[in-house]
This record gives C-alpha cells, structure tokens and sequence, in this order.
C-alpha cells in the first residue's frame, strides 16, 4: 500500500475548464467545490431577487395560458381543487379560534368555581366538527388532487411529445435543459401556484385574526412574526440561485469515477478484467488523498452557517413574544392570566409555522414560473435545420433513375467538438443519379459524416451540397425524407412488436403482415419472426409497470417469480437486430419514392452469408435509386460501384472505379491490399509447409 500511497492520483481532467466572461461571475469554493454566482447578484447574504421577480411578473401571460390549459381540462375539478387548497388557509384560523374559545371558557369556569358545563360542551363539540371537517377535506384532497394531477401530466406529456418529436439532431443537443422538461413539472407548476397562494390567504386571514383578537392585538402580531422573517432573511440557500457547481478536486473526481466502477454496466468487464482488487485499492488511495477536505454536496455546504450569530440572534428574536406577555403581566397583572399566555404561545408558533410555510412555497413560485416558461418554449424552439420551400422531386427534372448529389467545397464540424480538425474539410465529388458508390476510408475519415449531410442530419458549414442540381437546404425537408432510406448500424428497436419494428419502414402499411413479412423475408428476418412463440406480434421490450419493493431472496420466493414473469423481456443478437433494421429498409422501398439509399456499415454483426444476401437484395432494389454504401469490407460490392469515394482525414483521398483505384496504387489500393493479402497468405501457406 505504501508504494501505491506515493503515486500521485492522475488527472481525471487534463486542464481547469477554461471558463469564459470570468468577469461576469464570481465564485466561492465550498470544500470540493467551486460554485458560480452571476456577478450582479453576488454570492452571500440576502438579497431579495428583484430579477426574479421580474421574470415572474413578466411571464403573467404565460401563466393565464398555462391555468387557462388546466381549468380547460376539467372545470369542476379544477374549481375542487382550489377550494380545497384555500380551506386550507382557514382551517388553521377556525382551529387557533375554537381552541382559544374553549380555553377562555375553562378559564372562566375556574375563576367563578363553577365551570359552565354547558359552554365547555358547546366548545368541545364545535372543536370536533371542526376536526372532523378538516380530516374530511383533506381525504377529498388526498382523493381528487391525484385525478387532476393524472389529466394535467397526460396532457402536457402529449403537449411536450410533439414539441420534442419535431427537433433535429443539432437543436436537441443544444437545448437539452429545454427538451428534459417533463410532464410532472406541469403539475409540480400548478401545485406550486395553487400553494403559495394558499399560504399568502392562510398568513393574511392569521393575521387578521390575531391582531383583532383580546388577547393579540396588533404589536404582539408584529413581535410574533420577528422570528419567522429574521431566520428566513439569513436563511442561505442555493435552491433558487441561478449558479454552477463544479469539482476539480482530482482526488473526489477520481472517487466518483471509482465508484461509478461498481454499477452493473462495468459488471461483465470487471469480472473478467480481475480488476475488482486495484478498483478498491484505488478507491483507498483516492480517499487518503482527499483528506479532510468536505466532499457533501455544494448545497448543504453552502446552507452551512460560519458562526453562530446567526442562530443566537434568530433565538432572541424568537422571545420577543415571551418577552411581550411577561413585561404585560408585571405592567398589567390584571389584565393577564395563564390562559391568555397560552393563547399568545399559540398564536405565536402558529404565525412562525405559517411564516416559514409561506416563505418556502412563494420561493418556489419563481422556480414554477420558469417551469412554465420552459414546457411553452420547447414548443417553440427553432429547428436549427432551416425547411426549403421547393417540393421534391421538382416536376422540371427528370428523377427516376434517382437522386444526382453534389458536393462542391464542403466541409463540416460538429457542434461543440473537441477535435483539432474537422470532421470534413473542403471535399468534392458528384454522384450522377442511379450510380451505385462506395464510400471508403479508415475510421474517422468522415464517411458517415458524408451520410449525415446528405440526410439533412446536419448542414454544412462552407461550400454546397446539391441534390439534382440545387442546394439541399431549397428542398422541403419532409419531401427530402420521403424519398430517401438510410440504413446504418446506429438504428434501434422500438419497443413495439417485431411487426410494427419493420412495418414503420412504411408507416401507412404499418398492420400490413402479408408486406412486414416480404420486408421481413428480403431483409433476412423472416427466420427469426419465426423464432417467438406470438411470431411478429412479440414485442421484445414491453413498457414494464411491475415493480417489486422489499422482497427477500429466501421468504419472497413467490413474488418474485411473479415479477420476473411480469419484467420478462426477449432479447435478439446484434446480427438479429441488423435484420430487423434492414428488413424495415425493405418495408420503406415499397412506398415506391425512395430515390436514395444510405447504407452506413449496417452489417457488422451479420454472418458472411447474411452480408452477402443482404448486400445483393439491397443491389437488386436499384431500379430508381442513387445506392451509397460506406463499408470497410473490399468485396463484391466494391467491384459493382461505378464510383468509389476514398476518404482520408476528412478529405477525399482519391476516386473512381475499382480499376482505376488500384492502378493508381495509391490510399485505397493499400487498404484493398491489406484485406486482399490476409487471405492471398492463407491460401499459400498450406503449399509452402
Ligand atoms: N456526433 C459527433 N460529435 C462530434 N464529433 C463527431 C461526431 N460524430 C463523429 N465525429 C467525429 O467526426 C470525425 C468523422 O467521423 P465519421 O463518423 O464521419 O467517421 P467515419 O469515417 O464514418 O468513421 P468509422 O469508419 O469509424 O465509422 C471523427 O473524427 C469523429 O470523431
């Protein structure tokens, strides 16, 4: 362990995040942490956020709209709702005023020597309708909210749905915080709302009624709510600031990488890796380098009092009211008795609760209004892929024979890449239409990055892609897509049945089983549909609701066979899921409007003869249809193409026929070699023994 202590912990991070507009913000270090305050804000003490309040007062529009939404849904739940959440605020009043009233009455009762019975009863039987009234109405809450919450979450799931299902590739990456907003946060909003208001009529109507009161009055009203207003004020809190937590802290970084080691993706690697010993000798090394230096989370640190003034000061506050009633029985020891000092405690822990109550719900209201804002704007977010206006195919140009692409200048970098180069540099080429092409190139040459473009995925930077003569960007994309099918080995299954997982290569057709299993049969599926007991109909991944809570391994045995039942998925090799993929290609064919086939390395995990097929059916559907094929494998394939692109670096390195490629001797000749020499070795080797 010794010489392990002295190694010292590596980097996780080569350099400190460069930060930009340093000026803009300052910064705290809370142990690992270094948090990030916008500078006009500042980073301690109190302040009310008069910005935030802003916000919250300008987006009053938005919040009509989202409460008009809502009440839309279901009126008289809606109405339900509400009421029930202000009964909430004169609940605590009616019981500060009965419990009160049955005080002053026993009291009464004690100083004549002779309770009034009756009065007592009254009192106790108005207390307990009370109670009774206010269990009641919490049931119903407990009973309805639930109903309404479960309309409002379906419907700004389907709202949030479209507005996500509409976003290209580069917008959801770069407004990821808009596209996480969920459902939930609609009704969090709406409970948030119908909250703070509760609380606000709750403090008023205490107010009221305390200051009004014998007992009360207006100056111990005011000495009451010292406490509540003075811890909150001094209360440091990140919650609602706008702010950046971060750690470069390489010892903590080094934990948690550690520490993510032992979640069951890592399983299988671990296990066979042996590694599990140098994991938590690392882990130990790490922890000693991290020492005593506070690893909670930035939060908590943050919530952390220096000194302890603060406290001291909110507890003297906090007898303000004690000091009230004891300076009024020594001034006024007439007036005064145990009962009325009862009633004034009351009150007070009562006005402090309600105080704190409000505090924290108001607080959220800015927090529900930028929840708001955020499920309207992902509505609204602008697809950075811009749509042309021009039909396609254009009625002016003749496009049977397929798609005619070409790319003049073109080069490309991916948002926010870390790389030194970009992915394509200045490249050039055309494709006449119904050409067959092979796209190849060592890895990161930039092929799929060709694809990309070509499906509108991205745009280029510089230069022009040209689909039959005219910028890509003038076409309407929707047209584009209609007539182009890209088979790569990126694509997924749905979590539907095997039929919907082929038929949506032509959604109109989607229960059409006698064309899924053509689709199925071309795109070498067919054998496997055959496989499950419920054929095409098997869904592999069901959405699963069964969940399963505190069940023991020995006592449980039952339930959990149940549940293992209900979680039961179906799992496909990754050659299998290939097939499937392809065979939604060969679905998508029979729309009859496909005019360019990408096909990015979709067979890395089919047999040899699953690649052959699948390469020849694909050739065989040329009839109308511009075939792009990126491979690393030099086989038939590259014989048939009329057009080889090699790529190399983000630049096309050479192109042409196969002929030409390999008596031009250059970069594709040498890769064609190196597979071509592999099998010339093995063929000679058994004669030279
Ligand atoms: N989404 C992305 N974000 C950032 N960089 C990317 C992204 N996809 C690819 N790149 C980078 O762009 C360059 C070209 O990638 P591309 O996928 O086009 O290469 P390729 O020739 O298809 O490689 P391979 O043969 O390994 O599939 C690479 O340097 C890659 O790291």
């Amino acid at each position: 362990m010794g010489a392990i202590a002295e190694k010292p912990i590596k980097q996780p991070l080569e350099d400190a995040p460069s930060l930009e507009d340093a000026d803009s913000y300052t910064s705290i270090d809370l142990g690992v942490w270094r948090v990030l305050f916008p500078k006009e804000m500042g980073s301690t003490g109190f302040r009310i956020p008069m910005d935030k309040w802003n916000t919250v007062i300008l987006a009053y529009p938005l919040v009509l709209r989202f409460l008009q939404e809502i009440y839309n849904l279901n009126p008289l739940l809606v109405i339900l709702v509400v009421l029930l959440k202000l009964w909430e605020g004169v609940e605590s009043v009616l019981m500060l005023y009965v419990s009160s009233r049955l005080l002053q009455i026993i009291e009464v009762g004690l100083a004549e020597g002779r309770p009034d019975v009756h009065a007592i009863a009254q009192a106790i039987i108005a207390r307990l309708i009370c109670v009774t009234f206010t269990a009641t109405t919490r049931w119903a809450r407990g009973y309805i909210c639930p109903i309404l919450e479960s309309r409002v979450r379906l419907h700004f799931e389907d709202h949030l749905l479209r507005a996500k299902l509409r976003l290209d590739i580069p917008t959801a990456t770069d407004n990821s915080s808009k596209t996480q907003a969920s459902a939930y946060d609609a009704w969090r909003a709406f409970e948030g709302l119908c909250d703070a208001s509760q609380q606000v009529f709750g403090l008023v109507n205490q107010l009221i009624f305390i200051s009004q009161q014998k007992s009360g009055g207006p100056l111990f009203t005011l000495l009451a709510t010292v406490r509540p207003i003075f811890t909150l004020m001094g209360h440091r809190t990140l919650w609602m600031k706008p702010h950046v937590a971060y750690s470069e802290n390489n010892a903590f970084l080094r934990l948690r990488s550690l520490e993510t080691m032992a979640a069951s993706r890592y399983r299988g690697d671990v296990i066979a890796g042996n590694i599990a010993g140098w994991i938590t000798a690392e882990y130990h090394r790490a922890r000693d380098a991290l020492g005593l230096v506070d690893s909670q989370d930035a939060w908590t640190q943050y919530g952390t009092d220096r000194t302890p003034a603060a406290k001291i000061a909110g507890e003297w506050a906090g007898e303000l009211p004690t000091l009230y009633w004891a300076l009024n029985a020594m001034l006024r020891p007439a007036k005064f008795s145990m009962t009325s000092i009862a009633i004034l405690q009351q009150y007070s822990s009562s006005l402090n609760y309600s105080l704190q109550s409000l505090f924290w719900d108001v607080s959220r209201v800015g927090k529900c209004v930028t929840d708001i804002k955020i499920l309207y704007e992902t509505a609204n977010i602008q697809n950075k892929i811009v749509d042309g206006d021009t039909p396609y195919p254009r009625a002016s140009v003749d496009s049977s024979k397929g798609m005619e692409i070409e790319l003049r200048n073109v080069s490309f970098t991916y948002p926010g890449d870390k790389a030194k180069e970009s992915a394509l540099r200045d490249i050039s080429f055309r494709i006449p239409a119904g050409s067959l092409v092979v796209i190849v190139g060592a890895n990161g040459s930039g092929k799929s990055t060709i694809i990309k473009l070509l499906t509108r995925m991205y745009d280029a930077e510089g230069g022009e892609v040209l689909v039959d003569g005219l910028p890509i960007e003038r076409y309407r994309i929707a047209d584009l897509r209609q007539t182009q099918a890209t088979l790569t080995q990126d694509h997924n299954l749905y979590p539907l049945t095997l039929a919907e997982n082929i038929g949506l290569g032509y959604s109109e057709h989607v229960d059409d089983l006698a064309m899924i299993m053509q689709a199925a049969a071309d795109g070498g599926a067919a054998a496997l549909l055959d496989k499950f007991k419920d054929g095409a109909r098997t869904n592999l991944e069901p959405a699963t609701t069964a969940y399963g809570y505190q069940l023991d391994d020995e006592k449980h045995k039952g339930l959990k066979s149940v549940l293992s039942k209900l979680e039961k998925t179906a799992e496909v090799s990754g050659g299998e899921k290939q097939r499937l993929v392809a065979s939604r290609t060969f679905m998508r064919f029979r729309t009859g409007k496909i005019k360019l086939l990408s096909v990015d390395e979709p067979s890395s995990a089919l047999d040899p003869r699953g690649e052959y097929e699948l390469f020849e059916r694909l050739r065989e559907a040329n009839t109308g249809k511009t075939m792009i094929f990126v491979t690393h494998r030099f086989g038939h394939l590259t014989k048939h193409a009329d057009l080889i692109i090699c790529m190399k670096e983000g630049k096309v390195a050479e192109s042409g026929t196969h002929k030409d490629l390999i008596a031009r001797d250059g970069e594709y000749a040498s890769l064609y070699n190196v597979q071509a020499q592999a099998f010339a070795e093995s063929e000679v080797s058994p004669q030279s023994e």
